[in-house]
């Protein structure tokens, strides 16, 4: 019985946490005969011929993607329209494109116009991250039990998808299909206003001027030393994130501004009831969360070296399996 690769030449562009990650994942798994990388950074470039982590490491974005037959863009959100521009030409008929970004409806809207007929747009989510970047701060375990939402446009071939949807599975993800709007309402309010909150509350402490760097460190075994963690996650990335799905953030912020402003009278009013029912629920939330098990600590996503993982599936095996 042989074991074929699902793909024969993946081209990854951006090797960050993400890109580095499925170039590791995807090479523990035999799921791509070769690997083919490329970022915008000389030093980045170096460091992931360095790392070893991919067959050839190019210096342009048009060079990488010649005869890729899976294309994947690893890069800020914001780039994404512009470096589609600079690989359409190169595309290789039948290929599949995809993306990782935090954010769908602007991916698909920047990429879709520049691609050719002949190739299939598959757009992708890995829910999944550390606040680190860089192709050092990937390793293999990071999609393992993690979702993973492709949004295909309406008219892409389902076999594309299917085919994508094989990719991450094989690297450890579950897979979810649903529209770009479904998924930027829903990452507005499960993953981009938490970041929102983390960086003001962070900023907030910090203009305040009431913690030294010290007491910081000292008392921040509570919640706070949670929000310093994301808060630590990439500016470029994170501002793109909010520029590209201003709507929907906008729109759960509002929400969220009702609710405040609903606790912040129960706290002037000492409507003990009011704040000990939200706790309750809220507790409730968190248990189920964990019970289902499609999220574990979110600290520990930070210290993966920290984390004990759970093995990695075993190898892909193509059909005669
Ligand atoms: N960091 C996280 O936890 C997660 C990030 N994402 C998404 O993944 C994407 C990448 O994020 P990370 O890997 O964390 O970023 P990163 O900062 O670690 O890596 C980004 C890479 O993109 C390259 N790059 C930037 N602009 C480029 C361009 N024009 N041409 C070629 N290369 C370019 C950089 O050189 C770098 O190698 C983002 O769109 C982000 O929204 C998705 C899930 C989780
Ligand atoms: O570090 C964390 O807690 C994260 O939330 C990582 C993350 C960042 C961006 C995404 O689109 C998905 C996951």
């Amino acid at each position: 019985m042989m074991t074929q690769p699902l793909f024969n030449r993946m081209a990854l562009i951006g090797v960050g946490l993400i890109g580095s990650s499925i170039a590791r994942a995807a090479r523990a798994q035999g799921v791509v005969r070769s690997i083919v990388a490329t970022a915008r950074s000389g030093p980045t470039r170096a460091r992931v011929a360095e790392l070893g982590i991919a067959d050839r490491v190019v210096d342009t974005n048009a060079a990488a993607v010649d005869g890729a037959d899976l294309v994947i863009l690893c890069i800020p959100v914001g780039q994404c329209g512009a470096v589609a521009a600079e690989i359409a030409p190169r595309l290789a008929p039948g290929a599949i494109i995809s993306d990782v970004g935090s954010v769908k409806a602007a991916v698909v809207k920047d990429v879709a116009p520049h691609l050719p007929g002949h190739v299939h747009f598959v757009p992708a989510h890995p829910v999944a991250g550390t606040e680190n970047s860089g192709p050092d701060a990937g390793f293999p375990e990071l999609f393992i039990d993690r979702w993973c939402i492709l949004t295909p446009p309406e008219g892409t071939d389902p076999a594309a998808t299917d085919k994508l949807a094989t990719f991450w599975s094989a690297i450890g993800a579950n897979v979810e299909t649903m529209t770009p709007e479904h998924h930027d309402l829903v990452l507005a309010i499960t993953s981009h206003l938490p970041h929102l909150i983390a960086y003001t509350i962070v900023g907030t402490a910090d203009e305040l001027g009431q913690v030294t760097r010290s007491e910081v460190l000292k008392f921040s075994a509570g919640g706070f030393r949670d929000f310093t963690r994301i808060a630590a996650s990439d500016p470029t990335m994170w501002r793109d994130i909010f520029l590209a799905n201003r709507d929907a953030v906008l729109e759960m912020l509002g929400t969220f501004g009702e609710d405040l402003s609903k606790l912040t009278r129960a706290i002037r009013r000492g409507d003990g009831d009011t704040l000990f029912d939200l706790f309750t629920r809220t507790r409730a939330i968190r248990r189920g969360i964990v019970q289902i098990g499609q999220d574990s600590d979110a600290p520990d996503f930070g210290r993966p070296h920290q984390k004990k993982m759970p093995p990695l599936p075993r190898p892909y095996m193509a059909d005669g399996e």
